[in-house]
C-alpha cells in the first residue's frame, strides 16, 4: 500500500535552511522505510551533507549507503541528484522508492520520450514535486542536461549530488567506467552543492582517486569496517574433486531451496552449469551478456520475485543486485581480484543472517586468469592513448586472490588485510574453513601441491592457450570488467562489454604466431612439453592419482550432457538425422582430444562450448561435423572390416591433427591408452600418438635424410606445424 510522504513541515524548523535534528531524521527513517534506527555511519553522513559538507562514505556492500542520500532528499525541499552507473540499479531503486510513496524518477535512454518530457517539465516548473532524480554519468555530460541542472541550482533547488558506486570513477577500481570521469566537471559547474561519494571499494588508492577526481573539499571521510561477520568463507579445490559440477550441485541441494548466485568466468559455463543444475532439480537460470535484454530482465525478475532460486551468472550480474536473502554465493572460477571477490561474495547475507561464500579454486582457472590479466596488461601498455592509472598491476591484485585460496591462514583476515584493515584472526570466530578446520585445510593444500605440481605447468597451459585461438573463437565468451572501451554512443547502457575477451583473443592470436619465428615456436613448445612431463613424472613415481586428470566418470557425464544437447537440438530443428550415441561420443572425444592434457577446467569449458554450439547451430552444420565421427566410429567397431594397421590409424589420427597430409610410414608402438578418441568398448589396439617433441624430432630426422621426399622439406614441415599449432 502506498504511503504518503511525511510532510516536510512536520520536521523541526522552517524553510530550506532549517536544521534537521537526529530525532527528525529518525522519524523520517521510521515513517518512510520502517527501520527503527540508523545503522553504522549513516547518520553522520546524512548530517554532514545536510550541513552542506562534502562527504566520502565507504561502507561495505549492503551497509545501507542509499539511505545516506535518500533521507536528505526527504529532509529538505528540492532535489537530490543521484548518479548511478546502471540502468537496472536505477530502475530498482526508483521502483522501491515509488512503492514507499517517495517521488523519485530516473532519466535514461530506455524511457519513452513522453515520460522524459513529464520529468523535465516537473524540473522546469520552479516547484518540482520530485525528490530524487537518478541519472547516468553520460547524461550529466550533455550540455542540455547540465544547463537544466544549472537552472535548478539557480533556483536554490539542488540540495545534493550523490555519486553512487563512486569507485567507477577510478581506473584503479574494479569497475572503472570512463564516463564517470565526466563527473569531474560537477564541482566547477555547481560549486556550492555538496557532493556525497559512496562506494564499497575499500582500496586506499581508489579512495584517493575518487576524492581527487570529484574535487571534494574538506570532505568528511566515513569508513566502516569491511568485516561481514554473517558470511562463512570457504574454498574448495577443484583439482581434489572428482567432479566440481556434482559437488556444487550437492552443496546447493543440501543447502535447501535457498537463494543463491553462482559466478562463472564464461558464458558457456553459465549455460552449461545452469542446465546441469536444473536437470538435478535446482531451480535456476543462466544470466550473462550473451542473452538478449528481454531474457536477462526476465531472469532477473524471476530471481528477485523468488520464481527461481539460483542464478548462474557472469560478472554481468553485477552492482546493485538487491535481494537481501541471498544465502550462498559460489565462485565457480577464481575472480580476478580481492575487490571483485569481496563485492560479489558480499551479495550474500545482506539481511545480516548467516550466509556462505564458496569459491571453487582450480589450477587451470588460475593459469587462465593469469593469462588473461597479463594479456590485458600488455595491451594497455601498448595502447598509445594509455590513460592515468593504466599501469595498475592487476597481477599483484590477482596474487592476493591466489594467496586467499592457497594460503592456510584465516580467510576473513586475508580479505580484510587486503583492504588495509589489520585484524586479529580471533575476529573470525571460526567462521571460515581455515579457522574451523585448520588441519583439513593444511592436508588439502599438501595434496594440492603434490597432485598438481602446482605452478610449473603454467608454461604448457599457456602455450596451449596461445596456440589454440580456436578455443576462444568457439564463442567461449568470458565477461570481464574493463569498460575502458565503453562506447560513447552507447549512452547509459551499461555494461557487459566483451572488451577483455576481445583483448585476450587478439593477443592470443598474435602471441605465438606473429612474434617469433617458427623454429623458436617449436623449441618453445618442446621445452614447455618437457617441463610438463617432468613435473608430472613425480606423480607417477609415487603412484598418486592425478586429481586434475579427467576421470572416466566425468567423461561419461560430459557425453551424457552432449547427448542431451543433441536431443534438444533434434527437438529444436526437427530434422536432425544423426546417430545420437555415436555423435555424442565423437563430440566428447573432440573435447578430450583438445584439452585432455590441460586439465578439467579447459575440458569443462570445451564441453560447455560444444553444448552451446549445439543449441544454436543448424542441422547441416551438426551433420557435417559429426559425419566423419559416425564413419570412423563405424569403421572402428565394424567386425567385417579388417583391423586397421598401426600406420593406417596413425595416418588417420595425424590427418585429424595436422590436416590433410599424413606423415608417411612411421613405425610406432601400439597402445590403447594413448587414444582418447577410441570407443571404450572397442578392443582394437591402436598406436601411440607421439608427443609434440617426438613428432618434431621425427620430422627433423626426416629432414636431415638426403632422400627425404619433397613433402618433408622444411617449408612443408613449417606448414604442417603451423596447422598443428592451429588445430591443437
Ligand atoms: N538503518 C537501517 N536499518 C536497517 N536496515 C537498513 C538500514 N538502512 C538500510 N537498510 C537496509 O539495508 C539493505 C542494504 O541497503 P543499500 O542497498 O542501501 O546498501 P548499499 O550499501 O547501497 O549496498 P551495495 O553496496 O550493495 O549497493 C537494504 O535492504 C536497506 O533497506
Ligand atoms: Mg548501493
Amino acid at each position: 500500500m502506498k504511503k504518503s510522504p511525511l510532510p516536510v513541515e512536520n520536521l523541526s524548523g522552517k524553510g530550506k535552511q532549517r536544521e534537521c535534528g537526529k530525532e527528525a531524521l529518525v522519524k523520517l527513517l521510521r515513517w518512510h522505510f520502517g527501520h527503527p534506527d540508523f545503522k553504522g555511519k549513516q547518520l553522520e553522513a546524512i548530517e554532514a551533507v545536510l550541513s552542506g559538507r562534502d562527504c566520502f562514505c565507504l561502507m561495505p556492500t549492503g551497509g545501507g549507503k542509499s539511505m545516506c542520500y535518500q533521507i536528505p532528499a526527504l529532509a529538505k525541499t528540492g532535489i537530490v541528484l543521484v548518479v548511478s552507473p546502471l540502468i537496472a540499479l536505477m530502475e530498482n531503486q526508483v521502483m522501491a522508492l515509488k512503492e514507499k510513496g517517495i517521488a523519485a524518477e530516473f532519466l535514461s535512454s530506455t524511457q519513452t520520450s513522453q515520460v522524459k518530457k513529464k520529468i523535465l517539465e516537473d524540473l522546469d516548473s520552479g516547484q518540482p514535486s520530485l525528490r530524487l532524480l537518478y541519472v547516468t554519468p553520460e547524461l550529466i555530460a550533455t550540455s542540455g542536461f547540465m544547463s537544466k541542472l544549472t537552472k535548478i541550482h539557480g533556483r536554490g533547488l539542488l540540495n545534493l549530488i550523490a555519486v553512487d558506486e563512486a569507485h567507477c570513477i577510478s581506473s584503479w577500481g574494479h569497475d572503472f567506467r570512463p564516463s564517470y570521469s565526466k563527473l569531474s566537471s560537477l564541482r566547477n559547474r555547481l560549486p556550492d552543492v555538496p557532493i556525497l561519494a559512496l562506494t564499497a571499494t575499500a582500496v586506499p588508492k581508489v579512495q584517493k582517486d575518487v576524492m581527487d577526481s570529484l574535487n571534494l573539499q574538506n570532505p568528511l571521510i566515513l569508513k566502516s569496517s569491511f568485516n561481514r561477520p554473517n558470511i562463512y568463507y570457504e574454498v574448495r579445490y577443484k583439482d581434489l574433486l572428482d567432479d566440481a559440477y556434482a559437488d556444487l550441485c550437492n552443496v546447493l541441494k543440501s543447502a535447501g531451496d535457498v537463494c543463491g548466485i553462482v559466478y562463472c568466468l564464461e558464458r558457456a559455463t553459465c549455460d552449461d552449469l545452469s542446465t546441469h543444475l536444473s536437470r538435478n532439480g535446482i531451480s535456476c537460470a543462466a544470466y550473462h551478456a550473451g542473452l538478449n535484454n528481454k531474457l536477462r530482465s526476465s531472469v532477473l525478475d524471476d530471481w528477485i520475485s523468488c520464481k527461481i532460486q539460483v542464478v548462474v551468472a557472469t560478472v554481468a550480474f553485477g552492482m546493485g543486485i538487491d535481494r537481501k536473502d541471498v544465502r550462498i554465493v559460489c565462485h565457480f572460477n577464481i575472480p580476478k581480484s580481492m575487490e571483485a571477490f569481496y563485492q560479489e561474495s558480499g551479495r550474500a547475507g545482506r539481511d545480516q543472517l548467516p550466509s556462505r561464500s564458496l569459491l571453487y579454486y582450480g589450477m587451470d582457472d588460475q593459469k587462465r586468469m593469469e593469462f588473461i590479466l597479463s594479456s590485458a596488461e600488455s595491451k594497455k601498455l601498448q595502447s598509445s592513448n594509455s590513460q592515468r592509472g593504466l599501469s595498475k598491476n592487476s597481477m599483484s591484485d590477482f596474487n592476493l586472490m591466489v594467496e586467499y585460496c592457497e594460503g592456510s591462514g584465516c580467510r576473513r583476515k586475508k580479505i580484510l588485510e587486503s583492504f588495509g584493515e589489520q585484524v586479529s584472526a580471533l575476529l573470525c570466530k571460526k567462521s571460515c574453513d581455515a579457522c574451523k578446520h585448520p588441519n583439513l585445510i593444511t592436508k588439502y593444500l599438501e595434496e594440492l601441491t603434490s597432485a598438481c605440481a602446482v605452478r610449473q605447468r603454467n608454461a604448457f597451459s599457456r602455450i596451449l592457450m596461445s596456440s589454440s585461438t580456436d578455443a576462444i573463437d568457439n564463442a567461449q565468451f568470458s565477461e570481464f570488467w574493463n569498460r575502458d572501451d565503453e562506447a560513447s554512443g552507447s549512452e547509459e547502457d551499461i555494461s557487459d562489454s566483451d572488451d577483455g575477451f576481445e583483448l585476450a583473443k587478439s593477443i592470443s592470436r598474435s602471441k605465438v604466431s606473429k612474434k617469433s619465428g617458427i623454429n623458436e615456436k617449436i623449441e618453445f613448445l618442446q621445452r614447455a612439453e618437457e617441463n610438463y612431463y617432468q613435473i608430472k613424472a613425480p606423480d607417477k613415481q609415487t603412484n598418486k592419482p592425478d586429481r586434475n586428470a579427467i576421470s572416466a566418470m566425468l567423461r561419461e557425464s560430459s557425453k551424457q550432457r552432449l547427448l542431451d544437447a543433441l536431443k534438444q537440438a533434434h527437438q529444436r530443428l526437427g530434422d536432425l538425422k544423426v546417430d545420437f550415441e555415436a555423435s555424442s561420443t565423437f563430440l566428447e572425444s573432440e573435447c578430450f582430444k583438445k584439452y585432455g592434457k590441460s586439465g578439467k577446467s579447459f575440458y569443462y569449458s570445451q564441453v560447455a562450448s560444444t553444448v552451446r554450439w549445439l543449441s544454436t547451430t543448424s542441422s547441416a552444420e551438426i551433420t557435417n561435423r559429426v559425419a566423419t565421427s559416425t564413419t570412423s566410429h563405424e569403421n572402428s567397431t565394424c567386425k567385417e572390416n579388417p583391423p586397421l594397421t598401426a600406420s593406417t590409424k596413425y595416418d588417420q589420427r595425424e590427418k585429424e591433427i595436422i590436416g590433410e597430409e599424413h606423415c608417411g610410414n612411421i613405425e610406432l608402438e601400439t597402445s590403447a591408452s594413448a587414444l582418447p578418441l577410441q570407443n571404450p568398448s572397442s578392443s582394437t589396439k591402436l598406436p601411440t600418438i607421439p608427443s609434440f617433441s617426438q613428432f618434431v624430432n621425427i620430422r627433423k630426422s626426416k629432414e636431415t635424410q638426403p632422400n627425404a621426399s619433397e613433402k618433408h622439406s622444411p617449408k612443408k614441415l613449417e606448414t604442417n606445424t603451423k596447422k598443428r599449432m592451429r588445430l591443437q
